[in-house]
């Protein structure tokens, strides 16, 4: 079987998928899965298309960029012995930031690498995670061509006033400026409303990605117009463990009243706040729907006072609103979370139909709803397949 490798490598996990070559591209892969808990005691996790499982402890040794390279190493024994027939032509990757230059995938290169080193401050949680992964492929398999597909590329249609933050220009000029991520979501989203919503998916959309990482982007006719998510994926929405916007008073606050250092302020932004924070439980929406403690419901609370918040900004940048959509883990099922959303955006004119909502139907607008209001699953590493296999013409 000649396939597509797809990778998503974060900072303990390698969500992988292939997607056999046959023309047009099978949407669903042959087989997906990950291997969570690298750096800990990493396992590997896959489903094949039939609904086979799969699960196996991975041994690794040395420090995270070698641990990453074992995962890696016992991923393609394990592809190999599951599929025999197995030929990878193509690799597609994850890559979060591409900057300012890049606004499609581009084949990876030496050149490339070195280039996108130079954002891994900028996505401290994913881009170093992304290129080691790019690397361990190349030391591996050197002849399989590669592909990176950026999380910032699909924002690059946003006009220059979404993405200027209002600082002097000289800084503005080093590319200090709003970029906003998780664009692969929000192209296949894009991609896939129309089959959903009908004509409205040409007109004023915005689109809440709600996973561990969470943003929202206003659309015009599937084009981005505007982010939640800024110079880095901290910005807009409250997080798993991220703060989302937060004035930037505190952090100066906290360095100069509290002597916090940057890699304080680091781990503090990034790994212990948002719903983990707020609730001093979980990073987890399920643990924290399922739980009677008042800080859990409060931070259940926060996460959609904040999404409702930037809907109404979100529709001013989108000029108006014809629908909402709800994508990632938590969008995609977390009805609690759209019941509680639709709630606060009435005014908008967004009426939910809760049974609809409940039973996980892809429409979920009451009938008296003048917005329309819909659930898309979202196909990250699909939309890569297609990417990687449309550059290299394959
Ligand atoms: N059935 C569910 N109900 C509520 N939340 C869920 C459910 N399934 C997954 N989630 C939440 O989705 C989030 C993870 O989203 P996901 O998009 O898978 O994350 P990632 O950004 O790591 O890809 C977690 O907060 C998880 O609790
Ligand atoms: C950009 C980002 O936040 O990604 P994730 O949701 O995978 O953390
Ligand atoms: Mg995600």
């Amino acid at each position: 079987m000649k396939a597509v490798l797809v990778l998503n490598a974060g900072s303990s996990s390698l969500k992988f998928a292939l997607f056999p070559l046959e023309p047009g591209l099978a949407a669903n892969p042959a087989l997906s899965g990950q291997i969570e808990g690298i750096g800990a005691t990493p396992e590997l996790s896959a489903k094949e298309a039939n609904g086979t499982r799969h699960h196996e402890p991975v041994v690794t040794h040395g420090e995270q960029g070698e641990q990453h390279r074992d995962a890696l190493t016992h991923l393609f024994r394990w592809l190999a012995a599951h599929n025999p027939d197995l030929e990878i032509v193509a690799a597609g990757h994850r890559v979060v930031h591409g900057g300012d230059r890049y606004s499609a995938p581009v084949k990876l290169s030496e050149g490339l690498l070195r280039e996108l080193d130079a954002f891994v401050p900028l996505a401290p949680l994913h881009q170093p995670h992304n290129l080691r992964a790019v690397r361990a492929v190349s030391a591996l398999m050197p002849d399989v061509p590669q592909v990176a597909c950026f999380d910032t590329a699909f924002h690059r249609t946003q006009p220059a006033v979404a993405q200027a933050f209002a600082l002097p220009r000289a800084i503005s000029a080093e590319g200090i400026k709003r970029y906003g991520f998780h664009g692969l979501s929000y192209d296949y989203v894009a991609r896939k409303l129309p089959e959903v919503i009908g004509d409205k998916a040409h007109g004023s959309v915005v689109i809440a990605h709600l996973g561990n990482g969470a943003s929202m982007c206003a659309l015009r006719d599937g084009k981005s117009m505007a982010s939640t998510m800024g110079f880095t994926a901290v910005e807009g929405l409250m997080m798993g463990t991220r703060t989302g916007s937060l004035d930037p008073g505190v952090m100066l606050y906290l360095m100069e009243q509290k002597g916090m250092s940057a890699k304080a302020l680091t781990n503090l932004l990034y790994k212990e706040s948002g719903l983990l924070g707020v609730s001093g439980i979980s990073q987890d929406m399920r643990t924290l729907l399922a739980s009677n403690a008042p800080e859990a419901t409060e931070a259940v609370e926060l996460f959609c006072y904040r999404i409702a918040r930037e809907l109404g900004s979100l529709a001013a940048a989108a000029g108006g609103l014809d629908a909402l959509v709800f994508t990632g883990g938590i969008g995609e099922h977390a009805a609690v979370v759209r019941e509680k959303v639709a709630a606060l955006s009435g005014w908008l004119g967004i009426t939910i139909d809760s049974s609809a909502n409940e039973a996980g139907a892809s429409r979920i607008d009451a009938a008296d709803s003048r917005v329309a209001v819909a659930v898309v699953p979202t196909n990250e590493e699909g939309m890569i397949a297609r990417y990687t296999v449309e550059l290299l013409d394959l």
